[in-house]
């Protein structure tokens, strides 16, 4: 069977990445600001494959113009991937060590090539430095990775990386220069040379799987959020419920629910604007949540109203909650057309009711308070003539 030639390897990989980098591309322009570094890497897979040409051009182009352009091409590329795995894990990015090791790399490169010409250290310079990089970038995946087989799939691979560099580098300062030299063809090069491309692809793979894992988490994030707020919507509310019933523990009940809505909040938004409604509605959540103890939630069901789940907590301690929420909107310091607002509230005694049969009382409540001329706390009936103490107002 005849072998797989070298060069075809390099150039079907090549292809490969450049589709990989489009995918990563068009994935960092639609979530730039939910997955960050998405687009280095990208440039970093389009920064290897554009020093692949340059490689090839040894001979055509003078080799002051090759060597250094093919060099800093990969390290760029390196660069990037750190940089973008550092963007990707919420770190800061060190921009200022990476070009000061870029240049000085570079300035290193130039000497044995120009001053002291020596192929031997060039090589030697290059693969240290690119195992410096890979073994920051291990370090960096090791210490915020999360605990999947793409983060330790992603490792291996680094230290498959740094490990061929070190040997490269140390080969090149040992032996002598033809058994690294890419284009003389010797069976350490050609390994390097071929492990290195199938490297570069299943990178591209690695960072594909954890960005679409990072992906999936923000669409779950948001299809329970309400985007205006940030608190969850009534998916996410129903959901939360869901987890109480299922790990219901005896603390959790009573557990009470204030279904709660803005009196007249249209002449807000007709009298001062559509936007000014929307802080009006921030700020509002932000002060109901500044009362919540932290096993409490808040959700927006659209429009103008809210729920407050309440676990523990019995009408008489809600109907308490329910007051201050009212009082502390009254008194709120804010340039903002404040309104009153209106709550119902209902409980249930086990974990057994569901979730909207204890909503639609909670509304029910709400309703007749806002019938009683708003501004007011109403309790709903089956609440009050169950296990509840019944709690005037
Ligand atoms: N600014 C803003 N307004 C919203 C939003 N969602 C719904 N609204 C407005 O909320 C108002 C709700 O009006 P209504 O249902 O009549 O309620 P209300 O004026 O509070 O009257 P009552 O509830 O009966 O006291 C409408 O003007 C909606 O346009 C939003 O996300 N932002």
């Amino acid at each position: 069977m005849k072998p797989l030639d070298i060069y075809t390897l390099v150039f079907m990989n090549a292809f490969i990445c450049i589709g990989m980098s489009v995918i990563m591309f068009s994935v960092h322009r639609t979530f730039k600001s939910e997955v960050q570094g998405v687009g280095h890497w990208a440039w970093a897979q389009l920064m290897t494959l554009l020093a692949l040409p340059i490689l090839a051009t040894q001979g055509i182009l003078s080799e002051y113009v090759a060597i250094p352009g093919f060099n800093g091409a990969m390290l760029w590329g390196q660069g990037m991937t750190l940089i973008g795995t550092q963007l990707f894990y919420g770190q800061k990015p060190s921009w200022r060590l990476f070009l000061f090791i870029w240049g000085l790399t570079i300035a290193g490169l130039m000497w044995w090539l120009v001053v002291n010409p020596d192929f031997s250290m060039r090589v030697a310079i290059y693969s240290l430095t690119t195992f410096v990089m890979y073994c920051a970038l291990i370090r960096l995946v090791w210490r915020h990775g999360e605990k999947h087989f793409s983060s330790y799939f992603f490792m291996v691979l680094l230290l498959v990386h740094a490990g061929l560099n070190l040997l490269r580098g140390s080969v090149a300062l040992t032996l002598d220069e033809t058994s690294v030299n890419l284009a003389k063809g010797s069976n350490l090069a050609t390994t390097y040379l071929a492990t290195s491309t199938i490297l570069v692809q299943l990178l591209s793979v690695v960072f594909l799987v954890m960005a679409s894992r990072r992906l999936k988490a923000v669409l779950e994030q948001r299809a329970v959020e309400d985007p205006l707020t940030g608190v969850l919507n009534r998916r996410g509310c129903g959901a939360y419920y869901e987890r109480l019933q299922l790990h219901a523990r005896q603390a959790d009940f009573p557990l009470a629910l204030l279904a709660i809505d803005l009196d007249h909040f249209k002449c807000v938004n007709d009298l001062h604007g559509h936007a000014v409604g929307d802080q009006v509605l921030v700020f509002v959540v932000g002060k109901i949540r500044q009362l919540l103890r932290e096993c409490d939630q808040i959700a927006r069901f659209g429009g103008e109203e809210f729920v407050v789940v309440l676990p523990g907590t019995t009408v008489a301690e809600a109907r308490l909650v329910a007051a201050r929420i009212q009082a502390s909107l009254k008194n709120a310091q804010t340039d903002l057309p404040l309104c009153t607002l209106s709550v119902g509230i209902a409980s249930n005694a086990s974990a057994d009711d569901d979730f909207d049969h204890l909503l639609q009382r909670a509304d029910a409540a709400l309703y007749r308070a806002k019938n009683n001329g708003r501004d007011s706390i109403e309790t709903d009936h089956a609440t009050q003539s169950g296990s509840e103490t019944p709690v005037g107002q």
